[in-house]
């Protein structure tokens, strides 16, 4: 009979996930995946459903991957919060089960490998699409999915300086005294991202925050928010300037406003460029649209699964 399934919070996650381990496997994941290979990997874009009466959605997040033994589904809930809202605007839970048995192996708090996850493969993005020589850092929004990208960001890059921009000054205060390191506090969108090399965009917006004419040519965009096919968070021109990569195509087609609304092409996943099949064009302003994939959260949980029972084992 199989063995009930065991449940890792949060907390455990944030000590047992480091960004060294998951980097890797993540890259491995994402040139899998864009193999397209059935018997490699299944990973549908996600189903999604409208909970319009508390102005969220909810995603469920399916991937089986054969060859690795993995089969995970993320349940998904985000919202359209307003700011000052002390609800969450994101919560996740990923489930991995057996793949021969059915039966559920481990329920995980999803909320630190979502954060994790998206940080690690902006950064993988980053490390495949930004100039080498690059210097300087903006971050726009100030909340999870800001500190973790300033985390891995930092971890993995020698940047020389670090700046950030929020909406409001509270939030951009309080974001700079929770990292660990240097950062500088920009009162303007335009403030932060003039003379950029690398650009990360973390916010709630629907609308258009980052302009093309303030981008400096060559820089590299990770735009992680507005998944959503109406909402937004670059504008036209800056789409239309740069090569446009993707996490997934399918997903970028389906649910990226930024994609959708400008009419660009997707050149190519950056799973492609892991796997040598398309350029990266470091020399030419990149945008990588990060929409989120349930293969990301399923080689992070397995991690997790992985070396919670080796914490376990050890214990006995
Ligand atoms: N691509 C992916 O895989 C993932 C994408 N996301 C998306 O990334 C974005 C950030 O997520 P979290 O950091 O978890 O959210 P959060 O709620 O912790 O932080 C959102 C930030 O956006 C700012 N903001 C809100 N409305 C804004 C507006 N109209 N203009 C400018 N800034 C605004 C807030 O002040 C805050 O700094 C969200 O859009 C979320 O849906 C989140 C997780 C994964
Ligand atoms: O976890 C993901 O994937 C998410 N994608 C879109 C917005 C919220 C989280």
């Amino acid at each position: 009979m199989a063995a009930p399934p065991v449940i890792i919070s949060d907390h455990e996650v944030a000590q047992l996930l480091h960004y060294k381990d998951l980097i890797p496997r993540l890259e491995e994941a994402l040139g899998k995946f864009s193999r397209r290979d059935t018997a490699e990997v299944i990973q549908p874009v996600r189903t999604t459903l409208p909970l319009r009466k508390h102005n969220g959605f909810m995603g469920l997040m399916p991937t089986y991957m054969e060859i690795d033994g993995i089969l995970s589904t993320k349940l998904l809930c985000f919202y359209k919060r307003e700011d000052g809202s002390n609800l969450p605007s994101t919560q996740a839970t990923v489930v991995l089960m057996d793949p021969e048995y059915g039966n559920v192996k481990a329920v995980i708090d999803g909320k630190v490998i979502t954060s994790m996850r998206t940080a690690a493969a902006s950064a993988i993005s980053a490390k495949l699409l930004m100039r080498p020589e690059a210097e300087i850092l903006a971050i726009l929004g100030t909340g999870k999915e800001a500190l973790s990208h300033y985390n891995v960001f930092t971890e993995i890059f020698s940047f020389k300086e670090v700046r950030v921009w929020s909406r409001t000054r509270e939030n951009a205060e309080r974001f700079c005294k929770s990292v660990s390191g240097p950062v500088t506090l920009c009162v303007s969108v335009e403030e932060a991202v003039r003379g950029a090399d690398a650009i990360v965009t973390v916010t709630r917006c629907t609308e258009p925050v980052l302009f093309g004419q303030w981008v400096k040519p060559g820089a590299h965009v990770a735009a992680v928010g507005a998944c959503r096919p109406n909402w937004r968070e670059l504008d036209d021109v800056l789409m239309k300037g740069a090569v446009v990569y993707a996490d997934s195509r399918e997903g970028a087609l389906a649910e990226s406003g930024d994609v959708i609304l400008s009419g660009v092409e997707v050149f190519a996943e950056i799973g492609d460029v892991v796997n040598g099949t398309k350029p990266a064009y470091r020399d030419k302003t990149t945008v990588f649209k990060s929409l989120g994939m349930g293969i990301e959260d399923a080689v992070s949980a397995k991690l997790v699964l992985d070396k919670w029972n080796a914490n376990q084992a050890s214990r006995r």
